[in-house]
Parts: C-alpha cells; sequence; structure tokens
C-alpha cells in the first residue's frame, strides 16, 4: 500500500516537514497549500527536495468554494482555480483536492454543481491535472460522500473523481459500506482520520480533535475493509488537524502517523481473513499478535533504593536477591515481582521505570513492535544470561517481553528459582504511566498496537492542577491493564518533579484489611484520606458505621458497581511513585474512578505541605 501524510499533520517548516516524512517511511506527501506560501521554498525547490528525499507529492490541497455560484463568482473561480494549476504544474503535482461549498454556494442544483464541476474539469485537463472532489460533512449542500459521487458519475470527465476522508463519512455516522458500490478508478484519493467520540459541531471536531488512526474512536479498519474491497489500488494519506500534534516533535508524530498506518493494515488483514490477499491494494499483516498473559515484573529505578526496599518490606514483599551481575535486586509477593534498579538513575529519588509482559513468544513479539517502528531498548547479556527483548514507549517507559512461565527464567540470575509464595499481595494488577502532554495520543497508539491491549474509552478526573486526563488499555481478561494519565498542560516546567509525572504500581490482594493493618503496624505511611470523602461514602452506598470507621481508620477507599466491590488504598510517594493495593470483590472491574480526584487532591495537599 502506498501511504502519505498531508503536510497540516506536523510541525515546522515544509522543509522540517518532508524530512520527517521522509525519515519516517512515508511514500509520499500531500502539500497543504499554506505551507507553501510561507515556505522560504520556490515551487521547483520544493519538487527538487522531494525528488532528493524520495517522496512523491501526491496532492495539491485544497481548493475552496466553487460549485453552486453565480456566474460572475464562477468565472472568479475558474480564474483562481487556473492559476493553482500553473502552480501544480511547477511542483509536479497532478492532483487537486476540491473541496465541497461550505461558503459560497447558494444554489442547491445537482445538474448545476455537475456543469460548474465539468468546468472546472476541461480547464484542468488542459493542464494535465486531475480533480478530487471530497464532501466536507459540513460541506452547504453536499456533505454526503455519496452525493459526491452521484456528482462525479454526471460530471462524466476522466479527470474529475473523488476523495474519500474517513473523517467526513465517519463523523456523521454514514455507513462506509457504501464505498464498495463506487468504480474504484473513480476514488482519486484516500485520506484516513480518527478522532475521539465526542459531542461537538463536526467543524471543530474535525479542524482541532482528529487523531491517526487507532487512536480514536472511529472503526477504521471496517473503513479500510471496504476500501480493499472496493478495489482500490492508490494512496492511502493520512490527514489531522490536531492541536497537539501541530506543536509536537515533528519527526516523533510522522513515526507516530506512519506506525498507525501499519498497524491498520495489520488490523485490516485480521478482519478481512483469507479475503485480505487478491485485492489490489496491497495491505500488509504484521507478525502476528498474541495476548499477553500477565505482568513479569515491575522496575523501579531509584537514586534511594533503601526507601523503597522499605516500601516494599512493609506491604510483604520478600528480598530474593541481587543480580548476579549488576546493581539490580529482585522482590517479589505472590505473583508479583518488582525489581529495584539503581543504574542510570535519571535524577529522581525513585520511578517506574519499565516492566516486563509475558507473552507465548517474546521473539515474535519484539519482531513485531520492530515492525511497528518501536525503538529497541538494548540491553546486555552475558551468553549463560536471559536475553531480554526490549521496547521503548514514547513516555520513555521500557518494556521487556519475557515467555509466559509460573517461574520467569530470569529468576535464577537473582541466586532464588523460586519467586512464587503466599501471601496477602497476589499479583500486579495494574500499571500507571504518566505521560507528558504532548505523548498521550503516541502513547495509546503505541501500547495498543505493540502490547496488543484494547483502548477502553477515556475519561477526565478533576484535581488540583486541572483536568487530567486517563485512558485505560487493557486485556480483555484483565491480565495486563495499564492506565495512562496525562498531566495537565502548564505543569511541564515546574521543577517538582513529583507535581509532574506521579506514577505508581498497583497490586491485588484478596484481604487489604490484613494487609493493610500488617502495612501500618510496619510503620507504612499511607495517603491520607478527608473526613469528607467517608460522609460521602456514607451518603452514596449506605455503608454501616463500623464499615466506615474502619475504612476511615485505614485510609481505605471504596467503591461499588453492578458487578462488586472495590477496595483500595495508596502509600505516600518516594521520588515520583507510589504504590497501590487494591482488592476486586465479585465481578468489579473498574479502577475507582470515583475516588481518583480525591486521590489526585490529597496527593496536591501533602506536595504542597512538603514545600514549606
Ligand atoms: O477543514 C477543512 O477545511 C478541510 C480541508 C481539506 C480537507 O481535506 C479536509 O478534510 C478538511
Ligand atoms: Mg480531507
Amino acid at each position: 500500500m502506498r501511504t502519505s501524510i498531508a503536510t497540516v499533520c506536523i510541525s515546522g517548516t515544509l522543509e522540517q516537514k518532508m524530512l520527517a516524512c521522509a525519515k519516517a517511511g512515508f511514500d509520499g506527501i500531500e502539500i497543504f497549500e499554506q505551507d507553501l506560501t510561507v515556505s522560504a521554498m520556490s515551487p521547483e525547490e520544493v519538487k527538487a527536495l522531494a525528488d532528493r528525499l524520495g517522496l512523491t507529492l501526491d496532492l495539491f490541497q485544497p481548493f475552496r468554494d466553487f460549485e453552486g455560484v453565480d456566474a460572475a463568482t464562477l468565472a472568479a473561480n475558474l480564474a483562481r482555480a487556473e492559476a493553482k494549476f500553473k502552480l501544480m504544474g511547477r511542483l509536479g503535482i497532478d492532483t487537486i483536492l476540491l473541496c465541497s461549498n461550505v461558503g459560497t454556494a447558494t444554489i442547491n442544483d445537482d445538474a448545476l454543481f455537475a456543469a460548474q464541476i465539468r468546468e472546472l474539469g476541461l480547464l484542468a485537463a488542459a493542464y494535465g491535472v486531475k480533480i478530487a472532489y471530497e464532501a466536507l460533512a459540513w460541506g452547504t449542500f453536499v456533505n454526503t460522500y455519496l452525493h459526491s459521487w452521484r456528482l462525479v458519475e454526471l460530471v462524466d470527465l476522466p479527470n474529475v473523481g473523488l476523495c474519500l476522508d474517513s473523517f467526513h463519512i465517519l463523523s456523521r455516522g454514514d455507513d462506509p459500506a457504501g464505498i464498495e458500490t463506487i468504480d474504484a478508478e473513480k476514488i482519486f484519493f484516500v485520506q484516513l482520520a480518527d478522532a475521539p467520540v465526542l459531542s461537538m459541531d463536526i467543524l471543530s471536531w474535525s479542524r482541532h480533535y482528529r487523531v491517526f488512526p487507532g487512536e480514536g474512536g472511529f472503526e477504521l479498519d471496517t473503513f479500510m475493509g471496504h476500501l480493499v474491497r472496493s478495489g482500490y489500488d492508490g494512496i492511502v494519506s493520512l490527514e489531522i488537524f490536531n492541536d497537539v500534534f501541530r506543536q509536537s516533535n515533528v519527526e516523533r508524530t510522522a513515526v507516530d502517523g506512519m506506525r498507525s498506518l501499519i498497524w491498520l493494515q495489520d488490523l485490516t488483514c485480521t478482519l478481512l481473513g483469507d479475503g485480505a490477499q487478491g485485492h489490489p491494494l496491497g495491505i500488509r499483516a504484521l507478525p502476528e499478535a498474541q495476548r499477553p498473559d500477565g505482568f513479569d515484573y515491575a522496575e523501579i529505578r531509584t537514586e534511594d533504593p533503601e526507601a523503597v526496599a522499605g516500601m516494599l518490606a512493609q506491604l510483604g514483599f520478600t528480598f530474593r536477591g541481587q543480580h548476579r551481575r549488576k546493581p539490580v535486586t529482585l522482590w517479589s509477593a505472590g505473583a508479583a515481582r518488582i525489581i529495584i534498579n539503581t543504574q542510570r538513575s535519571r535524577g529522581i529519588t525513585a520511578e517506574v521505570s519499565g516492566f516486563g509482559i509475558q507473552i507465548p513468544d517474546a521473539a515474535l513479539a519484539t519482531e513485531r513492535a520492530s515492525a511497528l517502528q518501536a525503538p529497541a531498548v538494548p540491553r546486555h547479556h552475558t551468553p549463560d544470561e536471559q536475553p531480554l527483548h526490549g521496547i521503548a514507549a514514547p513516555d520513555d517507559t521500557e518494556v521487556f517481553f519475557g515467555t509466559s512461565a509460573a517461574q520467569p527464567p530470569w529468576a535464577v540470575e537473582f541466586g532464588h528459582p523460586h519467586t512464587t509464595e503466599t501471601g496477602l499481595i497476589t499479583g500486579i494488577d495494574h500499571i500507571n504511566l504518566a505521560q507528558p502532554w504532548q505523548a498521550f495520543d503516541e502513547s495509546v497508539l503505541f501500547y495498543t498496537s505493540t502490547l496488543n491491549l484494547a483502548a477502553r474509552p477515556g475519561t477526565e478526573v478533576p484535581s488540583p492542577m486541572g483536568l487530567v486526563r486517563s485512558q485505560v488499555l487493557r486485556t480483555d481478561d484483565g491480565a495486563v491493564r495499564l492506565a495512562l494519565n496525562i498531566v495537565p498542560h502548564g505543569l511541564e516546567n515546574t521543577t517538582d518533579r513529583a507535581l509532574r509525572y506521579p506514577e505508581h504500581i498497583a497490586l491485588h490482594t484478596d484481604d487489604i484489611f490484613a494487609l493493610a493493618r500488617r502495612a501500618a503496624s510496619a510503620g507504612m505511611e499511607f495517603l491520607a484520606v478527608p473526613k469528607n470523602y467517608y460522609e460521602d461514602l456514607a451518603a452514596r452506598f449506605g455503608l454501616d458505621a463500623p464499615t466506615l470507621a474502619q475504612l476511615a481508620e485505614l485510609n481505605l477507599l471504596y467503591d461499588r458497581d453492578e458487578h462488586g466491590e472495590f477496595l483500595h488504598f495508596y502509600t505516600e510517594t518516594v521520588g515520583t511513585m507510589f504504590f497501590e493495593v487494591v482488592q476486586r470483590r465479585g465481578g468489579y472491574d473498574g479502577y475507582g474512578a470515583p475516588n481518583a480526584p480525591v486521590r489526585l487532591a490529597a496527593q496536591f495537599e501533602r506536595n504542597r505541605a512538603m514545600q514549606y
């Protein structure tokens, strides 16, 4: 499949954009006119640079507000178009995108639309230009792709066809199945965009909230399935208008986009099954996706290993030994393994620096991640040590693939072959990772695609520092769960890293009261929960007084839904990390969302107190 990306998706000058797109592996680009207008490069220089980079210039866009106008406006529009056709000749671009009219159309008449577009088509033909007509979802009279297709049929010129843009089709809730009824030869261009499911006017949604495929809520694999079956064999491009992407690192965003197209092809192959082959679009599958079986371990990098070890001991973890060659120790409790690493600390007292997941075939998972352009984490190992397969996530978390086994083979390197014992902690429930504001969407795609996790709908948690965007990524069975939290905008410049990126490891237990009591008597410091919270609990759930008193005494939080109950507590923070302990009763499958604002406010109070 030939891939392209609109220059409007990413930050920088036109030259920087072109370099980044070529480096990320795109075959071509769409030139967004504004990027050329403000560029210091002449059209000829742009063409020469594209040639040098091996990029094709696939589309010039947008040409706006053409059809459905009075005679005088039509004449002016044709003159405007002719200037652009000449410019395209200098760029060496043969296709222009024509958006359906949103501004100047006053006459609603399909015959007139078609006649006027026909005039444009005839003029374009004289310049060797093709016109790809796109129905914008907010077009005054033409706003569905099937309507734009009827008009293209009426125009009936070889150089006038369609541009299909997934956003305009899916945002309106239109059924993309109709794509299969379109003559594939007449689909001149395809643009893909995903978007979070929001309830707002479509224009604002489109101009600010588009994201790369896999980062939003649209079913783009279904869309692609119809496109593949239509027989289309042209370019599939990304066209994302997104406020964050436009100010983020251009190279990273380009790779993020490329990853989305690689992943979407794989999802579409899965959806089409045997039917994926034998279509001209030539979509490619990745090495097989596998479901992770659980967390292998969580890793804490620290300058203060004593503080972290102290907390683990209070929680009931057992010291399992020091790695025979590295300054790394292993602690375990039930199936939970935690590694304390004092190597390469990044100037932070303690942080959740990575985790391992267990997967049936670690080498295959690494191959798949590499095909998704995940950067490898280099780790040395001696011939008698387990090789480690690691990838670096956009938030700098290091993720390692380990084989699925009750006793991980690497544990012997810590001198202790068995790491499982019975105790109150039974395993790792989830890991919560703080995302720098510009990495959130990229991380969602990175973790879901490389670890084969499903993204749940996002939420927003109010905190004294702002709204914290939050999203859970997980396996269906809950064996691996990640919670991503975005750090509120503006805090990236604060010098207090604890305020910036608090992350945590959540452990599960079958008896949180016993565990909390034992930890308290071992001297553990809990995050203090305000009294108001327990009054609210009493009102919401009708808990009896002794239960409430016990919860309050131990700083436990509580939630309940139609499936079951959830009890949890948080430890104090060390560096930028803390622990959570959770107990799930019945079929409760959430994360205590109503309690998240209580936690964030309590941590904020605690941070303030520490500053005085
Ligand atoms: O928002 C717009 O105006 C706009 C322009 C060009 C496109 O291809 C598009 O999908 C939207
Ligand atoms: Mg478009």
